[in-house]
Parts: C-alpha cells; structure tokens; sequence
C-alpha cells in the first residue's frame, strides 16, 4: 500500500476509536450525575428463567416462529418446544435454522423442524407454508418475529435500506399472515397470531424510522384482524418487547455500546430483559391459557415507555437534600 493511503487508513481508524472513547466518556459524564445510580434497583426484579407454564401445555400442537433460528426467536423456541410443541423455525440462514433446531430438540425431546424462507418474498413464503403443512400440518400457533433493522439518520436511506426494513418487517409479517390465515380458514381451523413489534410502534422513533413505520404497520394489521378474523378462530395479538440483549439487536442499534448503560439507567426496573422472560409471555399469550386475549398490545420493557414520556422523570436525580431545598423554595411562594 502507498505510504499516503497507509497513513490515511491509520487515521481513519483513529478517527474511529477516537468516537467510540468521546462516546463512552460521555456516557460516564452523564451517569456520575444522577443521584440513584443506575441498575441498584435491578436487584428487586430477578428473571426467572424456567418456563412458566405447565409442562404439556403445548402437547400436540404445532407452533411457527419466523426468525426463530436466533436471540428471541429461538427463546420463544426453546419454551414452547420445553412445554410440548412441534416447532417450526423459518428464515433465511438454513445452516443458521438447523444449528438451532437440533441443539432444541436435543434438549427438549420434541421435534424443531427447520425450513429455508425470505419472508419478503410472497412466493418462497407459500413454498415455505406448503413445506410446513407436509410437516407437520398447519400450525396452531403463528409468531411473526423476523424482523431487520438498524441506526441510520433518516437523510442517509436509500429508498432499498427504506424498502429492506419495510419488506421484512411489515410486508413480510403480513405475507406470513394472510397465507397462513387463507388456509386455516379454508381449513376451518383456528390459531393463534403473535407479532413481536417494539415500544416505539408507538411512539415513533427518531434514526429506526423504517423499523419504527414498519411495526406502526404491523400493528395495525393484528389489531384490524382481531376484529376481523375472531370468527373463523383466529386470536391477534402484539408484544411490544423493551431492550433485551440480543447480537442482531445490539449489533445494530448500539455497535459501540457506547448507549447501553443510558438505557439501562432509564429502565425503572434497573436491567435489561432476558430472552426467557419473553418467551414466558409470549408463551402465554400463544397458549389456551389466554384463549379471550385478542386485540391485546402488551408492552413489556421494565418500565422503559413510560419513563421516556413522563415530563418530570427526571427529577429521579435530585437527592434528599436538594428536595429540602426544593420544597423550602416552592412553599415560600404565594399566589401567583
Ligand atoms: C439509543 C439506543 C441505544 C441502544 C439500543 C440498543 C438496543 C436495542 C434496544 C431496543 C431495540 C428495539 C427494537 C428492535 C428492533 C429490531 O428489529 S432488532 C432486530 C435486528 N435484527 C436484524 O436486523 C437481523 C436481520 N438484518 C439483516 O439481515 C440486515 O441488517 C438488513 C440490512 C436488515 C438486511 O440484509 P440484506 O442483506 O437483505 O440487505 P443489504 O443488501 O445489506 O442492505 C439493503 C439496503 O440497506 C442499506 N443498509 C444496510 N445497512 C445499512 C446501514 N447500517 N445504514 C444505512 N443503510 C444500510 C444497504 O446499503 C442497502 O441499500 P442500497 O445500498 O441502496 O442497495
Ligand atoms: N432484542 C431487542 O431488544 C428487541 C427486539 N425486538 C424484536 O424482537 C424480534 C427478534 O429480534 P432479535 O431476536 O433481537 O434479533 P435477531 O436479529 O436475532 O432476530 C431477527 C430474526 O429475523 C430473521 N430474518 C431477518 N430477515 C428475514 C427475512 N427476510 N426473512 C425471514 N427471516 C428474516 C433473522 O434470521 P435470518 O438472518 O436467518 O433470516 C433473525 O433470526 C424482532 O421482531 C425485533 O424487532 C423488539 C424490541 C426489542
């Protein structure tokens, strides 16, 4: 390599680890500040790990979890295979899929079936749901899970970094939906629908905004076809998960981890979710258990939405001694 473009690409990786350290050190600054430090309150909120349900509380019943080769996917996987499910897990990556498949049924005993599919394209999903019913027969539990995403401000997309994250995720669950809802209609057979979607489907976000329109979407559609489809079986329901460490998450939306702890210090409940903990809910929600719940959005995030919204939260920081101070200066004050 010529010297000048040696030099340069040294530089342009300091410029890098230069970014990364102004980050974090920012991040330090902003924590030393608040009065309660952060994560303390973590210890009243365990995560309980096992499977909460009964064992055989999914016995013969097939379950179908798009993006279940991986983070949450494969917990919700694991929990419903634990609790007697045949599962099917589809994606793009088969190596990926039959990794997972195998090491779950090693361990649960039942049956993880994995099958190749680009929830974006329409086609390769009816070969994907024509494969599942030679299988195992149509499923009786859907969860639309797959998603992509990633950090971007919203003037560097491209209309395909627009249209990617939107096939994936709204026109993709969709797909799945309609496809497999035709034919357990046809076959007059009911089911439940899971979408896993986020907390800013409703709030909007800021430099996640094809993800953020996208979920929006996605939950408009469970919603319309809880109203919709209650007839024919069909039960529509939405988790909107907080943050929970996963690699295709966190290696997206936070690649220098230079935000973590800002987030965990906004939790109300101090900690991050565990894939476990998801998949218990979502294990619920898909079981007879919950058989009257449909339309529901459930938020699960540790207290994370509201947190964000409320005007005054912040004043979690003042200490003690500065509320003395506070209340002193707020009751001198008469009328107005
Ligand atoms: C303050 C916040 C702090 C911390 C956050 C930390 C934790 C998370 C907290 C909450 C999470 C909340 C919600 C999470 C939602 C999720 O969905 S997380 C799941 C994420 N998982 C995945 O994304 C897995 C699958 N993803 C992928 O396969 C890829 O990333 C993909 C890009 C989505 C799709 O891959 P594909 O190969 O099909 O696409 P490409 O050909 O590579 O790209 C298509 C076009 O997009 C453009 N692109 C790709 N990456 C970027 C980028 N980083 N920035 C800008 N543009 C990008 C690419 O250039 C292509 O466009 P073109 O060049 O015009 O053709
Ligand atoms: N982790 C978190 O903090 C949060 C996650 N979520 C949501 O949880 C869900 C799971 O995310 P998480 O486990 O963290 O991330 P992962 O990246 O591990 O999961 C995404 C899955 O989607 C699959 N996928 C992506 N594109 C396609 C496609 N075109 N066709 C089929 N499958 C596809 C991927 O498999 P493959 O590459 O093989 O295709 C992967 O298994 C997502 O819906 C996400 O939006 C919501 C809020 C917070």
């Amino acid at each position: 390599m010529p010297d000048t473009r040696k030099r340069s690409s040294i530089w342009l990786q300091f410029k890098d680890f230069f970014f990364v350290l102004v980050l974090s050190l920012s991040q330090f600054r902003l924590h030393g500040s608040t009065g309660l430090r952060s994560g303390s309150q973590a210890n009243f909120f365990p995560p309980l790990e096992d499977a909460m349900l009964p064992s055989g509380s999914f016995n013969n019943r097939m379950a179908l979890i798009t993006g279940g080769g991986t983070g949450l996917g494969r917990a919700m996987t694991a929990t419903l295979s634990q609790l007697g499910a045949q599962c099917i897990i589809a994606s793009r990556k088969l190596d990926v899929l039959q990794r997972t498949a195998e090491e779950i049924s090693s361990q649960t005993g039942n049956k993880v079936h994995a099958v190749q599919c680009d929830v974006r394209d329409p086609q390769a999903v009816s070969q994907c749901v024509d494969q599942i019913e030679a299988l195992t027969g149509l499923p009786d539990v859907i969860i639309n899970n797959a998603a992509g995403n990633f950090v971007c401000p919203s003037e560097r997309l491209s209309p395909n970094a627009w249209k990617t994250i939107t096939d994936i995720v709204l026109n993709g669950t969709a797909f799945v939906t309609l496809e497999l809802g035709k034919r357990l209609i046809q076959n007059q057979k009911g089911a439940s629908f899971l979408a896993i979607t986020t907390i800013y489907a409703e709030s909007g976000s800021g430099f996640v905004v094809p993800s953020a329109s996208a979920k929006a979407g996605v939950e408009a559609l469970y919603k319309s076809l809880a109203a919709e489809w209650g007839r024919y079986g069909h039960r529509f329901n939405i988790i909107q998960p907080g943050p929970i460490r996963t690699k295709g998450a966190f290696s997206r939306l936070d690649p220098t981890g230079a935000f973590e702890k800002a987030m965990i210090d906004r939790i109300p409940t101090g900690r991050l979710g565990t894939p476990a903990e998801i998949a218990n809910l979502a294990a619920y929600v898909s079981s007879n258990y919950a058989s009257w719940m449909s339309g529901a959005v459930i938020r699960f995030d540790g207290g994370e939405y509201v947190s964000l919204a409320g005007e005054f939260n912040e004043l979690r920081s003042v200490t003690p001694d500065q509320w003395k101070l506070l209340e002193a200066m707020i009751r001198k004050t008469k009328g107005s």
